[in-house]
């Protein structure tokens, strides 16, 4: 029996064919999107939630991966012989069939989603914190849009195994394209030349789809993106003071009450009580391992504390003494305590404007023009506004350190924490920071600055305080640095640090 070729290519233009075609394009689509977005629901609530969340959610993974589709097929379209209030949706094979394939790729694609949020590094969530961004938005904005981008090559790769799965649905009499195969075959016996032609409208819909998921993962990789110079005009920008002049007020803008924290054994914060002044630039020094960052960390909860209070501008802030309590306000008051990370902590998948942008207009700060013009003037203020359209990745160390000063600038921060902020940076980079954060000390803003650069550390500071293994062992006065520091220790430990 020889190759029937003019049937073969007569099938291209049997309608049955197309209009079978579509139905599981459409199916496909559909199956897609809702596991994509349920997915990423059940994700979260495995990586997040609630202990009875995370429980529920890894035995709904696991139960719908166990169960084969044709099973979970089956089962559904009969589902109504039980319950008949279900006939109107479910005897129709195309919602069964739906629902069947959903319930089924909600489960694996919430685990290709769960490889891109483990992925996405604990900085992006601190930043969000930081710039007081609740859960919902966090992820909404800045993780799932990164988590996507890192799952993209693996979903597209599931929504081919979706388009092959569909075929599956003939078991339930949807038309689809093996179904209509199955019916020429079983009449003129042409099954293979039937069979070739059911694969080539597959691979049709599956080509296609593959140039569509190629075109969104090209278009989502904003490191393609070529950069662009913004044109600035150099009197365009008024820079306001930030703070106010540079006054010693009396009020206390941050006050730690002995605190502290260990992590297993080991304390490593002990017993520190720490009050920073309006308008003061205080630095922390210390040998590594010393708890500098740790006691920084533990001003804004990122990191909790095991015993001791925390106030801010006088009021109860964070509480350590029995249950690590913060304070009812303390979700709308974090924002006025601009961070600024060793690893900066920028949003990669939005522009530097994008970036400052975002914390204002998460908390309607302003209107769209005005938190647009007052990022610029904080870009300008740290040398960046040239930059604004650039995407993180474009950028130098130093650069993006800058743009993290301005991000935390754009909040109006009453009080500026700075967490080694040059220790990342290649030497030739570390005094355009440094250079930006005198600036502001000169404009008063209050900082609490963790440092390793001595030099810059006697130059702004109004006091040092240096922690060792700890504890607050000594400390440098503005007299001090003004007449030359006195405490052995400390000048020791400048003076070896420089060298
Ligand atoms: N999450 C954590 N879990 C366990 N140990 C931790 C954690 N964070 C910090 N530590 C430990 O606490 C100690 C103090 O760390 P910290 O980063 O506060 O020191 P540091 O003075 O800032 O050091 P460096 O100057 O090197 O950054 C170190 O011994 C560190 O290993």
């Amino acid at each position: 029996m020889s190759f029937d070729w003019k049937y073969l290519l007569s099938l291209a233009s049997y309608s049955e064919f197309w209009t079978a075609s579509l139905t599981v394009v459409w199916l496909s689509v559909l199956t897609w999107c809702v596991s994509v977005a349920l997915g990423f629901g059940v994700a979260i609530a495995r990586t997040e939630g609630p202990g009875w969340l995370r429980q529920l959610s890894a035995v709904y993974i696991w139960f719908f991966r166990s169960v084969p589709l044709l099973v979970l097929l089956i089962f559904i379209y009969n589902l109504p012989q039980m319950l008949p209030e279900l006939r109107p949706v479910l005897s129709n094979p195309f919602w069964a069939g739906a629902i069947a394939l959903i319930v089924s790729e909600v489960a694996y694609i919430s685990e290709i989603h769960r490889g891109g949020l483990i992925s996405i590094d604990r900085g992006q969530h601190e930043a969000a914190h930081v710039l007081g961004i609740r859960s919902f938005g966090k992820y909404f904005k800045i993780i799932v849009p990164q988590a996507f981008r890192v799952a993209m090559p693996t979903l597209s790769n599931e929504f081919i195994t979706i388009v092959k799965l569909t075929s599956l649905v003939s078991v339930i009499s949807l038309s689809e394209i093996l179904l209509v195969g199955q019916r020429l075959y079983t009449r003129n016996f042409l099954v293979i030349e039937t069979l070739v032609a059911v694969s080539v409208y597959y691979v049709l819909i599956v080509t296609i789809f593959t140039w569509i998921a190629r075109w969104i993962e090209n278009h989502l990789d904003v490191t393609r993106r070529r950069a662009t110079e913004t044109e600035i005009a150099k009197t365009r920008f008024e820079h306001p003071v930030v703070t106010g002049e540079r006054i010693r007020k009396s009020d206390i803008v941050v006050d730690l009450n002995r605190v502290r924290k260990s992590f297993g054994d080991k304390r490593v914060v002990n017993d520190i009580s720490l009050q920073i002044r309006s308008g003061e630039v205080v630095c922390l020094i210390g040998p590594s391992g010393s708890g500098k960052t740790t006691l920084l960390r533990t001003i804004n909860a990122l990191q909790d504390i095991d015993g001791g209070t925390i106030c801010f501008h006088g009021e109860d802030w964070i509480c350590g003494d029995g249950k690590y309590q913060l304070s009812q306000t303390f979700r709308d008051d974090v924002i006025h305590l601009g961070m600024v990370f060793q690893s900066f902590n920028l949003f990669p998948h939005l522009t530097v404007l994008e970036n400052v942008t975002l914390g204002p207009r998460y908390h309607t700060m302003g209107s769209a023009d005005e938190l647009r013009a007052f990022a610029m003037l904080n870009l300008d203020k740290v040398g960046m506004a040239a930059h604004a359209q650039k995407y993180p990745h474009q950028l130098s160390g130093g650069q993006k350190q800058r743009v993290a000063i301005a991000r935390a600038l754009a909040m109006k921060p009453l009080v500026m924490l700075f967490d080694e902020p040059t220790s990342a940076l290649d030497p030739e980079m570390v005094s355009e920071v440094l250079q930006t954060i005198e600036g502001l000390a000169a404009e008063g803003m209050t900082m609490l600055i963790v440092t390793h650069e001595m030099r810059f550390a006697a130059r702004i500071s109004d006091r040092i305080i240096m922690l060792e293994n700890g504890s607050r062992v000594a400390e440098a006065s503005a007299d001090d640095l003004r007449n030359g520091i006195t405490d052995a220790r400390i000048r020791r430990f400048m003076e070896q640090s420089q060298h």
